[in-house]
């Protein structure tokens, strides 16, 4: 970005002017000693008695300079009429103006470029009330205006002069001199009343001896300089201007006020921010459109007059240069390729481009190998920490494994002692009398149901596996074989069938029920740790057991008391069916009856059937006492071992707690 530089020329003053100027000069600044708000400061301030190649060396010989390396530069004066626009452009015979010192710089320059090969073309033209016209070709008036993608906003139809020194550019420079619109005026005798455009065209190109070398390049450099020298702001009434003169001097304003409205809204940013700068609203403007704010490098030379009478055009010439210090313009070097120039170009540009990508895929590379590292780094630490926690998860498991052993060992030995203890108990218990008259709330009475029993033993063919199951110490029910209750259970179950196929009881499961007893699990030994909690549960256990016991008992005395009475009621069936056979038979032979053909034989037979299904049912009836004296038996034998050793969890409960105490 570059700024557009900004400089101020005062022109010389009559001595009684300059005795009343109110105007003071201190360095780069101007200002009004008796308003303290008229203070305008510029890039360079140029005093009356500063000549012409001082304002071209202070910034438009370096414009030149960079036209020649292919950067547009355009220099325009402005400044109200008679203030010396002319006299500082175009100058005269005694003190070249800035367009004869660039001419004349530029060949010096471009001499100086042995590298290089130049084409210069000049043209001139001027504005007239708003008509563009060739100064170098009277012919060719009101030219247009045209903008396109490779020359960008040009005047179509104006003449290019190719021009190869200086004297030959001043030549035409004097040509397109005569032709420009000069008027007097009551302030200028020579008031340009046009705004003329001096433009040279600077094309360049290596110079290339070997045409096939890979290290030259053919791209052609294109440039303009455009040297302005505006018509001058003009006031009627001061210039006396009537009829042609006052319409050129409306012109003049009103392009001149345009230019004024550019530079204002550039200043102020609008056209970065998307708002509409009118450059299409005067030629001028549109010529110079590169130049304010585009691709070029521009100064303003800012001409005034110091008097006192003119003080009001100064100001305001003053605000307007001042505005422009605030525009910046965007600078690049201006290159046609040619389709040779473009291959060499493109091909140079592949080369770099791929130099620059080996040099970012080595780089992404590198990121990606280092960023994998961390990753990796990053993962070896994590499955450290993990198997650190690993570790000590298992040490911790150990601990509390052999913890639990230890605990579960103390408890089994207590409970071993328990059970031994019972065991030893339950076996002195088998060997006491049998206590199962005081099971016996039937109707039948001990001593009676002994007697049939004692009877029927020596009768009976049937013996029950229920006997033998007994027949041994009985063990208390947690250690019981969990085989050997399933051998029991179907065993009791066959014993069952046989009693079932004459007899219902009132709830056979009762029975199985007591047996299954025997295949809980043997909890002491299988249970790993006891806590309050569990202890309190054993005795709930222990609690349900005696009240499942009990209801056994009070179910197999029910089953007893039931058979019984059908033992009872059968024999007392017997006998009566026996009885009304002998009296049927003893009528029968009484009465002679010739209907009745039972003999007496038969009536033997009779009762020898009655005998033998008597015979049965006792045998039946003594093999169900027998199996529920064992039942009840078996029911008595657990719930004593089970009120001893419910009598036994309060200690074994203490003992246990204390397992648990630090
Ligand atoms: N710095 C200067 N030194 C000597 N003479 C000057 C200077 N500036 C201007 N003049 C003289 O002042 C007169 C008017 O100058 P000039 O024509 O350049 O004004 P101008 O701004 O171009 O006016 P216009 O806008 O009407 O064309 C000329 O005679 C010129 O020689």
């Amino acid at each position: 970005m570059e700024r557009i530089h900004v400089s101020v020329r005062a022109r010389p003053l009559s001595p009684e002017d300059a005795k009343n100027s109110p105007w003071r000069i201190s360095g780069n600044s101007i200002f009004l000693p008796n308003q303290t708000s008229c203070k305008f400061e510029f890039d360079r301030v140029f005093e009356e008695k500063c000549k012409t190649a001082e304002v071209y060396l202070a910034r438009t010989k370096d414009l030149v300079a960079a036209a020649v390396r292919g950067f547009n530069g355009t220099v325009f004066a402005y400044g109200q009429t008679s203030s010396g626009k002319t006299h500082t452009m175009r100058g005269s015979a005694s003190e070249p103006g800035v367009i004869p010192l660039a001419v004349y710089d530029l060949f010096k320059t471009i001499h100086e470029e042995v590298d290089r090969e130049f084409l210069l073309r000049m043209s001139y033209m001027e504005i007239y009330n708003e008509e563009i016209n060739d100064l170098l070709a009277p012919e060719h008036r009101k030219l247009q205006i045209h903008e396109s993608i490779e020359r960008g906003i040009f005047v179509a139809g104006l003449r290019e002069e190719i021009v190869a020194s200086t004297e030959q550019v001043l030549g035409l420079m004097e040509f397109g001199e005569s032709h420009r619109h000069i008027g007097e005026t009551n302030m200028n005798v020579y008031s340009s009343r046009s705004h003329t455009i001096f433009r040279m065209i600077i094309e360049s190109r290596e110079k290339n001896e070997d045409a096939d070398s890979d290290n030259t390049c053919d791209a052609v450099r294109v440039s303009v300089l455009n040297l302005v020298d505006l018509a001058g702001s003009e006031r009627a009434a001061k210039t006396g201007a009537e009829g042609v003169r006052l319409k050129e001097g409306s012109h003049i304003n009103k392009s001149l006020m345009t230019l004024g409205t550019v530079i204002k809204k550039l200043s102020e940013g609008v056209e970065s921010q998307g708002g509409h700068v009118p450059y299409r609203d005067s030629k001028l403007t549109r010529i110079l459109q590169p130049a304010l704010g585009g691709n070029a490098n521009t100064a303003i030379i800012c001409n005034i007059t110091l008097a006192q009478t003119h003080a009001d055009e100064t100001k305001s010439s003053l605000q307007f240069a001042s505005r422009a210090l605030h525009v910046t313009n965007c600078v690049h070097v201006n290159e046609i390729l040619t389709d040779a120039a473009l291959l060499k170009r493109q091909k140079k540009e592949i080369e770099e481009l791929r130099a620059k990508l080996l040099d970012s895929h080595s780089e992404h590379l590198e990121e990606e190998i280092l960023s994998l590292r961390n990753a990796l780094l990053k993962a070896e630490l994590e499955r450290e920490r993990m198997a650190l926690e690993l570790e000590e998860e298992k040490k911790a498991q150990g601990e509390r494994e052999r913890r639990l052993q230890e605990q579960a060992k103390k408890i089994e030995n207590l409970s071993s002692m328990v059970l031994c203890s019972n065991k030893n108990e339950n076996h002195d218990i088998y060997k006491k009398e049998k206590r199962r008259e005081t099971w016996c709330p039937g109707k039948l009475s001990r001593e009676t149901t002994y007697e049939l029993n004692s009877k029927d033993e020596e009768k009976s063919l049937v013996k029950p596996g229920r006997v033998e199951c007994f027949s041994g110490p009985l063990l208390p029910f947690e250690e019981l074989d969990e085989a050997g209750a399933v051998e029991s259970c179907k065993e009791e179950e066959h014993n069952k069938n046989d009693l079932q196929e004459d007899f219902i009881f009132p709830n056979p499961l009762a029975l199985l029920h007591v047996t299954s007893r025997r295949k809980l699990p043997t909890r002491k030994k299988s249970l790993p740790i006891v806590e309050n909690s569990e202890l309190e549960e054993i005795q709930a256990e222990y609690e349900d057991l005696l009240i499942k016991f009990e209801t056994e008992r009070i179910m197999s005395e029910i089953q007893l008391d039931y058979l019984r009475s059908r033992l009872v009621e059968a024999d007392l069936s017997q006998e009566e069916k026996f009885k009304e056979s002998f009296a049927e038979n003893k009528t029968c032979k009484a009465h002679g009856c010739a209907s009745d053909k039972l003999s007496e034989s038969e009536a033997i037979l009779v009762i020898k059937q009655l005998q033998e299904k008597i015979t049965v049912l006792e045998m039946e009836k003594s093999s169900s006492q027998q199996n529920l004296d064992c039942v009840i038996e078996l029911a008595t034998e657990q719930t004593i071992s089970a009120k001893e050793k419910y009598d036994e969890v309060p200690s074994f409960n203490v003992l246990c707690f204390e397992l648990y105490l630090p």
